[in-house]
């Protein structure tokens, strides 16, 4: 059977909206109360999974979940039309579309039982948040089907924070090949949470059958939470043999580096160091925040945002690693814009699973014809703009609901609805 990386991305739903209701993301605290674009920033996400299908890579999707949650909101004891604002925006939030918090994946090759083992996140730290899990639970329920390849567990208890593959690495020769898992959580964060918690990370790596001697749990420093970090893929990105992180990623940088280099020959710390790259830069521009991949011509690829560009420091870094002899030998730009002005990347819109394409439901997969297709739905039914003081709108409401339907209908996934 043949593993290979697949990138499923959260395809942006029909309510994306800037509501600021992340603390400690501060794209989603700067924008708050902006004119969102559903329609442009779906078609944006559409044109970022083309550039991958055009770099050799395989390419699958997740589906926007039920919004407004109406089922939550019962469960609070209220209605659309009659929540409070800041309730009303968290059950018509989006952010399912940032696919990095969807689950932990451990690769067939790291785990004791042979599969791939998918961990749901709870995402317990943000209300808007913490409502996502059971329609993702669905999907992945449906998407890795398949009991001889995949094991799909449900979210660790909400006692523990859990933000999914956003806060996990892996490093290995190839892909396919047995890897280190590198669990990165946090304990403080200054004045903002932090949002993953040691023992989900432990959790996980039990539940999933992994090798403690190839395990390690990472702490994320503080000051790097506290500068913005609020995920650790906005600070470091692992592809392979190599980690790409900001000198300030991480609380003990030499541990990490002495685990994977005794345990990975070949393992190449990419280090970018704060006096070249400060880390508000690093942050503002989503440098690591990148999707750090290799395409079949084995050249290795970092995908960033067009911000990246756009930011003096970051650019010339990169321009001076690829002149040199880095391991990343080539640099893609995608405007991933309408989801970075609420804090997610090219790398938070995508989970990341090593398997045989052939053994996940075809539905799950794409190919240029099909994204043809998603993108006739969405330019058809997804609205163009939504203003956070029309939020509540009840026609705005039933227009978001009647876009996801046209979504299931044309993947032929109604079991969804
Ligand atoms: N991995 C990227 C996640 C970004 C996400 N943003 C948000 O939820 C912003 C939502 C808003 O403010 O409307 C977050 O912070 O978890």
């Amino acid at each position: 059977m043949a593993l290979r990386e697949i990138n499923f991305d959260g395809i942006i739903g029909p309510s994306h909206n800037y509501a600021g209701l992340s603390f400690g993301n501060l794209a989603s605290t700067k924008n708050a109360g902006q004119v969102s674009q559903p329609r442009a920033a779906a078609l944006q996400g559409i044109d970022k999974m083309r550039a991958n299908l055009a770099l050799g890579l395989a390419q699958g999707i997740f589906l926007p979940n039920a919004r407004p949650n109406r089922s939550w909101l019962a469960e609070l004891g209220t209605d659309y039309e009659h929540a409070d604002a800041p309730l009303a925006a968290a059950a018509m939030s989006a952010s399912s579309m940032w696919a990095a918090n969807a689950a932990t994946v451990s690769p067939a090759p790291d785990t004791s039982d042979g599969r791939c083992h998918l961990t749901a996140a709870n995402l317990r730290t943000m209300p808007h948040r913490s409502h996502e899990w059971p329609g993702t639970l669905a999907q992945l329920k449906i998407a890795f089907a398949d009991p001889a390849h995949f094991r799909v567990h449900g979210p660790v208890p909400p006692a523990f924070g859990d933000e999914g593959a956003a806060n996990h690495m892996r490093v290995t020769s190839k892909h396919g090949e047995r890897g280190l898992e590198l669990f990165v959580y946090g304990v403080t964060g200054g004045a903002f949470p932090a949002r993953q918690h040691l023992q989900a990370s432990k959790a996980i790596a039990r539940l999933h059958g992994l090798d403690p001697d190839r395990t390690l749990f990472v702490e994320q420093s503080e000051e790097a939470i506290a500068a913005g970090a609020f995920h650790n893929d906005v600070v470091a990105v692992a592809n392979e043999n190599v980690l790409f992180a900001h000198e300030l990623a991480f609380a003990d940088r030499a541990g990490l580096v002495g685990f994977c280099e005794s345990r990975l020959p070949g393992f190449e710390l990419v280090e970018v160091p704060a006096a070249e790259v400060p880390i508000g830069d690093a942050i503002t521009s989503y440098l690591f925040n990148a999707q750090l991949v290799t395409p079949p011509d084995g050249e290795m690829t970092l995908v960033v945002p067009t911000e990246a560009r756009e930011t003096p420091t970051v650019w010339s870094w990169i321009e001076r690693h690829i002149a040199g002899n880095g391991p990343i030998r080539r640099v893609e730009v995608v405007d991933v814009r309408q989801s970075m002005a609420n804090g997610g990347g090219p790398a938070c819109l995508r989970l990341r699973v090593v398997a045989d394409p052939a053994t996940v439901d075809p539905r799950f997969i794409v190919d240029d014809a099909k994204l043809d297709k998603l993108a006739e739905v969405i330019r058809r039914t997804w609205p163009i703009d939504i203003d956070n003081a029309d939020l509540q709108k009840p026609s705005l409401a039933t227009d978001v609901e009647a876009a996801r339907t046209a979504l299931l209908e044309a993947l032929d996934l109604t079991e969804l609805a």
